[in-house]
């Protein structure tokens, strides 16, 4: 699809580092027909457009209302099929959780005009929070989750889809028949999503072994060869509950820890993403440091379900990639913004007990909702932050008009702005206060797909 030569003008926020983020309040960015970014400008004077050859009849967008442009949300690890379940956890863990909640809601995308009703509703959720990339979890369900990846590509959403394998320590009416099924139904998937977007540049396929205590041995290593023999990605949960931990400590006798079981099943690569991550040892973090797989942090979720709370300064310094999960439904939310203060909050807690250097700063959470994100998922370099070449996956935040009288109207949003705060100010309050009533568009490669450009 060709698009307008667009070139957005105004304030814009982005990660230069982990620890830095750059806000460019006089920018011009200009994004070719192939939704690129082909050229940024850091010095524009107030109301002017950057002439430049070969741009005179581009179409201009300007921002609203003291916003910026800051890049579209990652997120690594969220439950599709959960969705109607966000919010309902009662006081359950993980174990029990599932059992309770999850399996019997995952069991009705048999029907396939249930998945379609959720999973349309889904996508445009996240689209609405500025989530521009998104891993998600389906179910058993090859139609089902062959209708997520359809979903994702004509709303114009990247993604990741994957079939969650579970032939084992599964209810009789929601699990794999046999570890040959799980495998057949995974390539099935596959093929589609090589149907629909061959060179996966927006949707891509990934491997999903749901965790190790509902896969059997031969399973996680059959699905492991499949990783290794098509190079698609993979993903699954570790070490989020103590009671899964010993679970498979006992399923998994001769292995040395959790993270050895899918090292010893090739499941644990450079491009495998593992959720949770709270109750590593010293050496299952060194493995996954070694094999260079990657981590999405999931704070909501792990306070929700009592799991614990996941050291990611440990993990950083370590010199492994975290990016953030929202894991709805174990999760509540579907915003990566709300998780960014989760995630802080949660630091705070760790802090506590482990001294001020576990405390993650604003600039640090938002760098992983976006270019740790991207790393996570193996696109750095193509999202994540403002460069030359570089998708235009944006989302145009904007705060309101600056509040004079002390009314509120029906339509003003949850930042309030009295026109004199600093700039990293008015991001800090967009950060704690803000929500999808900020987000006025979103853009993939270019695309708008979701709110107005105008
Ligand atoms: O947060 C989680 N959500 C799930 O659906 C799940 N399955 C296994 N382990 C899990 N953890
Ligand atoms: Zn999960």
């Amino acid at each position: 699809m060709s698009l307008d030569k667009t070139i957005y003008l105004g304030p814009f926020v982005h990660s230069t580092s982990l620890k830095e983020l750059e806000i460019c309040t006089t920018g011009a960015i200009g994004v070719d027909e192939s939704g690129k970014i082909a050229f940024i400008e850091r010095s524009v004077q107030p109301n002017s457009v950057p002439r430049r050859p070969g741009w005179e009849t581009a179409k201009v967008v300007h921002i609203q209302d003291n916003g910026f442009f800051f890049p579209g949300f990652i997120d690594t690890h969220i439950h599709a099929s959960q969705y109607p379940n966000s919010g309902i956890f009662g006081s359950s863990t993980l174990l029990d959780w599932l059992e309770t909640y999850t399996f019997p809601l995952e069991s009705s995308f048999r029907d396939l005009s249930v998945a379609r009703r959720i999973y349309t509703r889904v996508v445009s959720r996240t689209l609405s929070h500025g989530t521009t990339t998104a891993c998600y979890y389906a179910t058993v369900h090859v139609p089902a989750t062959n209708l997520l990846a359809d979903i994702c590509f004509e709303r114009g959403q990247r993604a990741f889809v994957g079939r969650v394998c579970m032939d084992r320590l599964s209810p009789d009416y929601y699990r794999d028949e046999s570890v040959d099924a799980a495998v057949r139904d995974t390539k099935a998937c596959i093929e589609h999503v090589q149907h629909i977007d061959p060179g996966y540049e927006l949707v891509s396929p990934i491997i999903t072994p749901r965790f190790a205590p509902s896969c059997s041995d031969d399973c996680l290593k059959q699905l492991g060869q499949l990783h290794k023999d098509s190079g698609v990605p993979c993903q699954t949960h570790i070490s989020e509950n103590k009671a899964e931990v010993q679970l498979v400590r006992e399923l998994f006798p001769k292995s040395k820890s959790y993270a050895d079981v899918y090292d010893e099943a090739g499941l644990l690569t450079a491009k495998t993403i593992l959720a949770h991550c709270v109750h590593l040892s010293d050496q299952e973090q060194e493995l996954i440091k070694v094999r260079e797989a990657k981590i999405s942090h999931c704070p909501a979720s792990n306070t929700a379900l009592t799991s614990g709370a996941a050291r990611v300064r440990e993990l950083i310094d370590r010199g492994i990639t975290v990016g953030l999960g929202t894991d709805v439904s174990g999760g509540f939310s579907a915003s990566i913004l709300e998780e960014v203060r989760q995630a802080i909050m949660v630091s705070r807690h760790v802090a506590m007990t482990d001294g001020d250097a576990a405390k993650l700063s604003t600039e640090e959470v938002l760098y992983l909702a976006t270019r740790g994100g991207a790393k996570v998922v193996g696109l750095e370099g193509k999202i994540g932050g403002f460069e030359v070449g570089m998708g235009w996956d944006t989302q145009m935040i904007s705060m309101g008009s600056v509040s004079e009288g002390g009314e509120l109207s029906h339509n003003d949003g949850p930042v309030d702005i009295f026109g004199k705060e600093a700039w990293s100010d008015r991001v800090a309050k967009w950060v704690w206060n803000g929500d999808d009533r900020n987000v006025r568009a979103v853009w993939v490669k270019g695309r708008l797909v979701h709110g107005t450009d105008s």
